[in-house]
């Protein structure tokens, strides 16, 4: 795989014609380095538009249960109220809040989503976009039915848990406001059997998705409408607004510090922490230490009785896959297994210590992994580096790149349009493989959303974390897999919602600037007519969305930059690859306890930093399954002769005896009573 070498965000020189914005631009680049995944040629990877029809009768089902009670509910927003003035702490706040400590409320869980450029109302203010022609845009449905394909190609060199840790990275940096995400609206726009709700009678924040005649699949059991609630904002907030077009609100930190296992407020974490030793609540079942029960089964899962297993975790999406659930186990489990080594070694440590120790080397660990094993496949490694988004930092030296002047918020259009890409990366078979690898059955995704029981039963919870290990993840391209993008949440239903049209109608919700505005904003040329984009879009592709939208300059961001040939070197276009790197590097440099900070206070010891620096995916499958005792060293990566499958004790661990030993505090701060040796 070629390596770009073209690529230069300039971080903190406003682009002129953005000003209000925190720029930064490419260097130029020569358009071969656009070689990889989605491709320029022809005959390219197709995008399948003669759709067959695939379904075939559904498998018996759960009932349709009632509505999460524990979701926000909508048209209600809490308001984010951090603190006027901060104290300093070893410690990050859970809802984010005294990150920075002159603006206490960068981050916090409750507020607005950042931007790159303003957005793109028909009214100015908060209407959904219409075409430059005055009419209205393309069904969402429509554009993902023609514009994109749901061939099936696994990744050569990815596996399954490559993808589903991007959605653990996801559910920890943002969630919109006033959505369920994964269970049933409460909020209906189409009646329960897909008819249209007339707008005289639908909520106002109804915004659902058409379905166009002759739908391959939803005309077959008369669906002409799937249910979109828009996404609450600044505008229905009696504590977020100033004035000015609406900005949506996010609900968890923006930060990378795992709010997904610990919460974002003292009160959720309260509700999921054993407040002895340290240790967040498991609960025992069959021999095994898993999630504790939600206190509302039938609201918060798809379940069938109140008997079911449904969990509750830090985060309410917990319960939405087999893969995501298996995973927020996982960083439980290893939460707990370190405040239990912490307690092993440091006798006098009181609860909160404990609590607090073993979350600063959880989160620690994971942003090891965030940076260091899991972005450089989709950033590529060199433009992380050219970008300083990571360091060559041998052994325990700090990197000090805390700036204050860039604010850590998740990018709307990164959120909203280019993470979303790696929704291509979904496969709708889980395979279940013994130590050996064998295949001993397969899950299909649709049966599961929302049933997360299937994890506890027999060996299965070790069986699809090594064949989340082993089997490839969906190819990063312009294919989506039929089980989201037909059968999404279809509970007992044949057919269910569509994904890719969630993330185009969800663009077009919140105002995003078009593809275009983002390609010039990105060091891009800006298309003039439609063929300018073949720069970066095949030909055929340029003529399907020349069928769908009346101009060059309708694209959708989603859209357009999801069909962009990649950047060599990476898993993304580059549009998308300039979003991702501003919001990473944001996401870093805006993290006052990013890991690798050697702040006395909030830091580590160069020991510990020199053992944290030694955390892998891998590692934490191993020490973290039930009974897993093989593992390849680079988790993320398919199993192949420079990475082969090797038993756990030969992959590196942290070696928590750096943490022995509290010597008291000398520093000119009388507040402050401990630091590591
Ligand atoms: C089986 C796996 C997954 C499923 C079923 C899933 C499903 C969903 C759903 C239903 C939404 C909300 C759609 C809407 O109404 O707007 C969503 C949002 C999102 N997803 Fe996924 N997703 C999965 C994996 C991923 C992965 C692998 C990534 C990225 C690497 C990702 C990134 C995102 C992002 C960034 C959002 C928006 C988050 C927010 O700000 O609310 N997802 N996903």
């Amino acid at each position: 795989v070629k390596i770009s070498t073209g690529y230069h965000i300039v971080h903190n020189e406003p682009h002129q014609p953005y000003s209000g914005y925190h720029g930064f631009q490419y260097l130029s680049g020569a358009p071969s380095q656009y070689i990889i995944g989605n491709s320029l040629s022809h005959g390219a990877p197709a995008s399948s538009p003669a759709i067959q029809n695939p379904f075939t009768q559904p498998a018996a089902g759960p009932a349709p249960s009632a509505y999460g009670h524990s979701f926000p509910t909508p048209g209600q927003v809490t308001c984010a109220n951090p603190p006027a003035i901060c104290e300093k702490s070893a410690y990050r706040t859970l809802d984010g809040s005294c990150n920075h400590l002159e603006r206490p409320g960068l981050g916090v869980a409750n507020t607005k989503y950042g931007r790159l450029l303003t957005p793109k109302y028909a009214d100015g203010l908060s209407a959904p976009p219409r075409s430059i022609s005055g009419d209205e845009l393309p069904s969402a449905r429509l554009v993902s039915l023609v514009a994109f394909g749901e061939q099936d190609v696994p990744d050569p060199e990815f596996t399954l848990h490559n993808m589903q840790w991007g959605q653990i990275m996801t559910h920890d940096m943002s969630m919109t406001a006033g959505a369920t995400q994964s269970k049933k609206h409460p909020t209906r726009c189409c009646t329960d059997d897909g008819r249209l709700i007339g707008l005289d009678t639908a909520h106002k924040t109804c915004f659902a998705i058409i379905v166009p005649p002759h739908d391959p699949a939803y005309a077959q059991v008369g669906t002409e409408c799937l249910n979109f609630v828009r996404t609450l904002t600044d505008r229905d907030s009696r504590c977020q607004y100033a004035g000015g077009p609406a900005e949506q609100l996010t609900v968890v930190t923006s930060y990378l510090d795992l709010s997904l296992v610990y919460g974002n407020s003292i009160q959720q974490n309260s509700d999921i922490r054993e407040f002895q030793g340290g240790r967040m609540i498991v609960e025992e079942r069959n021999g095994g230490k898993w999630l504790p029960l939600s206190r509302n089964v039938t609201g918060d899962c798809d379940a069938i009785d109140s008997s079911e297993v449904c969990y509750r975790a830090g985060d309410v999406r917990v319960n939405q896959n087999p893969g995501l659930a298996i995973l927020q186990t996982v960083l439980l489990r290893e939460h707990n297994r370190i405040a239990d080594g912490l307690a092993a070694l440091n006798p006098h440590y009181d609860d909160r210590t404990l609590f607090q120790e073993a979350r600063k080397i959880n989160i620690a660990q994971y942003q090891q992994i965030n940076y260091y094993e899991w972005l450089p496949i989709f950033l590529g490694a060199e433009n992380m580096l050219k970008n300083r988004l990571i360091y060559k930092a041998p052994g325990g030296s700090y990197v000090n790149d805390f700036d204050p002047n860039i604010d850590p918020s998740v990018l709307n259009e990164h959120a909203t349009a280019a993470f979303r890409y790696f929704h291509s990366q979904i496969e709708g078979r889980l395979d279940l493989l013994s130590e050996l690898r064998q295949v001993l059955g397969s899950l299909t995704l649709s049966d599961w959303f929302n049933r997360p029981g299937i994890i506890e039963v027999g060996d299965n919870f070790d069986s699809l974390t090594r064949g989340h290990a082993t089997q490839p993840e969906e190819l990063t391209d312009i294919n989506f897999d039929r089980q989201i993008k037909h059968f999404l949440f279809r509970r007992n239903m044949p057919f269910g919602s569509d994904l890719r049209s969630l993330d185009i109608q969800r663009n077009r919700d919140h105002g995003l600037a078009s593809y275009n505005d983002m390609r010039e904003f990105c060091g891009l040329r800006r298309a003039h007519s439609w063929e300018d984009f073949g720069d970066l879009i095949s030909p055929p592709i340029i003529e399907k969305l020349k069928s769908l939208y009346a101009s060059h300059e309708d694209v959708d961001l989603t859209v357009g930059g999801s069909l962009e040939a990649h950047v060599a070197g990476s898993l993304a276009g580059p549009t998308f690859l300039c979003i991702l790197t501003e919001q990473f590097y944001r996401t870093r440099v805006g993290d006052r306890f990013f890991f690798e900070n050697g702040d006395k206070l909030t830091g580590f010891t160069p020991d510990q930093l020199t053992e944290l620096r030694k955390a892998s995916m891998a590692r934490l499958l191993c020490d973290n399954g039930n009974s897993i005792s093989s593992m390849q060293p680079q988790a993320f990566k398919t199993v192949s002769a420079s990475n082969p499958i090797v038993p756990c004790s030969h992959i590196p661990q942290v070696d928590l005896t750096k943490w022995i030993d509290q010597k008291p505090y000398t520093s000119a701060d009388p507040s402050i009573h401990y630091v590591k040796k």
